[in-house]
């Protein structure tokens, strides 16, 4: 299996060393690909000196900072050209510790066709996170649960393996996703395509260093997109069952 880890990055310059470190030590055999958005910080010139030296690392640099979903876009299509087999995404901030991307890559050993490291399955928690955060995070669930009518527990958790094969079936084209709504984004269109998702307990980490790009902005796209996805999930239901639809 010939994996490549995704780590969109934007002002990480403090964590990009450690979890690249930690990662590499995890997982020696897989590929990283660190997606800059240009950071003001120099995280950019920091990932190129680490390409440098180690022929498992590589770099997108991209423009401007557009939101996590078009880099981790950007670096699935550089992947999938690439011919890796599990396309991996992964925060930069080492709140997704590399030690448990074995756990993802196991499931998707075994079958799965999208594993989701977990913090809301038995076994998986927060470590740190402010309750602020603890309860953005699990009203998001709800919220998506009760609009899309979804069985993943961590349907906005971002630390996922994907089958190739999965990528490529979810019309990676039309998804507009730019902040965290990203990752429902997609494991609502693989949940709807029947692939197989696995949920695996994780523990997530409140970063040490840096800052999280949550904002406003984030938390708006994400609450409208998905009252959208669900109504119009919700019509074409209703059309189907009074056959104006196939
Ligand atoms: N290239 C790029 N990277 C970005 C951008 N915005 C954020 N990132 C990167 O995306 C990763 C996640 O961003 P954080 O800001 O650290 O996220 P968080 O607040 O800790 O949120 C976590 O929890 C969310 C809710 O569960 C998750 O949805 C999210 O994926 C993440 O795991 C980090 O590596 C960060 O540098 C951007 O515009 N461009």
């Amino acid at each position: 299996m010939r994996v490549l880890t995704i780590i969109p990055t934007y002002n990480e310059r403090e964590s990009l060393p450690t979890v690249i470190t930690r990662l590499r030590a995890a997982v020696p055999d897989a590929h990283v690909l660190i997606a800059d958005d240009n950071s003001p910080d120099g995280t950019g010139d920091l990932a190129d000196g680490l390409a440098r030296q180690d022929s498992h690392i590589h770099v997108l640099h991209r423009a401007k900072k557009e939101g996590l979903g078009p880099a981790y876009l950007a670096g699935f299509a550089w992947g999938l050209e690439h011919g890796y087999d599990v396309l991996v995404e992964m925060d930069a901030d080492c709140s997704h510790q590399p030690e448990q991307l074995p756990l993802l890559l196991d499931a998707v050993d075994r079958g799965a066709d999208m594993a989701i490291g977990s913090r809301y399955v038995p076994g998986g928690r927060t470590e740190n996170w402010p309750l602020q955060r603890q309860l953005i995070s699990r009203g998001g669930n709800l919220y998506s649960r009760i609009l899309l009518g979804t069985s993943v527990h961590d349907i906005t958790g971002g630390f996922r393996a994907y089958r190739d094969t999965t990528l490529r079936a979810l019309d990676l084209g039309s998804v507009r996703s730019r902040g965290y709504c990203f990752q429902i984004d997609l494991a609502w269109r693989a949940e709807r395509q029947g692939f197989r998702i696995a949920e695996v307990p994780i523990t997530f980490v409140e970063r040490e260093e840096g800052v999280s790009k949550m904002s406003n902005d984030v938390t708006i796209e994400a609450a409208t997109s998905v009252a959208r996805w669900g109504l119009t999930a919700r019509a074409e239901t209703l059309a189907r069952k009074l056959g104006l639809r196939r």
